[in-house]
């Protein structure tokens, strides 16, 4: 379907499921978005295999949830699509092993299009190649399926060898959920360029920065953490939510006047004409592949600065205050009561 801003929206209605009825789907890796496909393509009722290494720790997990399990090179060998969900850095090594398995007509299916984009994986031509990327961390894919909800997200094909590569991508996105709330049909650079800018900028790395900097000056300023990390952390979700259901207009409309006063005022003061050149900066170096250069070169030198960013990271005071707040609070559920405060390292 096509809205009146000339996105075209694909639903339920617009997949034909028996264009992956038929194929076995090799789904390679069972992390976040892995365990997430492969459970929601066999409830579908598509013959899965999931691909993993044969020291992997996610063997045991798959099995567990009754899925075949194989090394990725037998499972790309018995697949018609190969579904590459293991992490980015991680797919040109994978893929290097399994491409002499990709059969003339086989597909090579991605959530996120770095590795095409930026030429880590090239492809034979006569494999389609396409991606649905779920807007969504891979946790919340499995959960809105089984709650028989959806998950939006993007369809893009790079190259349609077999002239079925969208119908195909159709009925994969159907499959694991994402057409029940919506496909958007894009390229793999655009998908790939506003997803790094959007983690890095706003959902992942905008975000936190912001609510630790708000932190900070509370508690720095003599207030207490317990009331900073209510105040900047734990109401964000819920004035999140709020936008998420209705846009801004729903949240203006359901805070104070204060808040909205002295939201509509400062917020552009902190969020200022600095903050906008360094988000275009950040922009820049996604689109002229300087991040995707720098993220190569920091896995090839054993992440010297992932390790040092993420360790100070989770183990800021914010971290402590928030697990035992959560632990004490009749809101908390289980898993999160479950939750260690002990210091974690970057490899956790
Ligand atoms: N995380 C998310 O929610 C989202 C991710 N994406 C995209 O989805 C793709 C997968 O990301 P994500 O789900 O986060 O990945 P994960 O980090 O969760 O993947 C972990 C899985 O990959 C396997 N793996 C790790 N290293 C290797 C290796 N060297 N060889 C073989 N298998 C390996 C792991 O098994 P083992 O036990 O062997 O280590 C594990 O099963 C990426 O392209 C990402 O950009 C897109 C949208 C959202
Ligand atoms: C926001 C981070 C993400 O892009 C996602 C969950 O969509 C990712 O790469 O994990
Ligand atoms: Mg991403
Ligand atoms: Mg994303």
């Amino acid at each position: 379907m096509t809205d009146e801003f000339n996105t075209t929206v694909y639903y339920d209605d617009d997949a034909d499921s028996t264009e992956i009825e038929d194929a076995t789907v090799a789904v390679l890796g069972y992390g976040s978005q892995g365990h997430a496909h492969a459970q929601n393509l066999a409830d579908s009722g598509v013959d899965v295999i999931v691909g993993l290494r044969e020291s992997s720790s996610s063997r045991d997990a798959a099995r567990a949830d009754g899925l075949r399990v194989a090394t990725p090179t037998e499972a790309a060998s018995e697949a018609d699509v190969v579904s590459v969900l293991v992490p980015d850095t991680v797919q040109p090594s994978v893929y290097a092993d399994i491409e002499s398995e990709l059969e003339s007509g086989d597909t090579l299916q991605f959530a996120h299009g770095f590795n095409i984009h930026y030429g880590q994986i090239e492809p034979p031509e006569d494999v389609d190649v396409t991606m649905i990327a779920p807007k969504s961390p891979g946790h919340l894919v499995r959960r809105n399926y089984e709650n028989g909800e959806g998950t939006p997200g993007l369809l893009a094909v790079y190259q349609d060898a077999t002239g079925d590569a969208k119908e195909q991508a159709l009925a994969y996105a159907e499959a694991i959920g994402c057409t029940r709330a919506g496909v958007v049909e894009t390229t793999f650079r655009e998908e790939t360029e506003t997803d790094l800018f959007g983690e890095q900028a706003v959902l992942c790395g905008g975000i936190t920065e912001l609510i630790k900097v708000g932190y900070e000056t509370l508690v720095d300023a003599g207030y207490s953490p317990e009331m900073a990390y209510f105040e900047c952390l734990n109401e964000m979700k819920l004035i999140v939510d709020l936008m998420y259901e209705g846009g801004m207009r729903e949240m203006w409309d359901s805070v104070s006047d204060t808040a909205e006063y002295g939201g509509l005022t400062q917020g552009p003061e902190i969020i200022d004409e600095g903050v906008r050149e360094n988000m275009e900066q950040t922009l820049e170096e996604v689109q002229n592949g300087e991040f995707a250069r720098e993220w190569i070169t920091e896995n090839q030198t054993g992440r010297p600065v992932y390790r040092q960013r993420k360790q100070a990271d989770v183990n800021h005071d914010i971290e402590d205050v928030g697990a035992r707040l959560r632990d004490l609070f009749a809101w908390a559920d289980d898993e999160q009561n479950d939750e260690s405060t002990e210091k974690v390292t970057a490899d956790d």
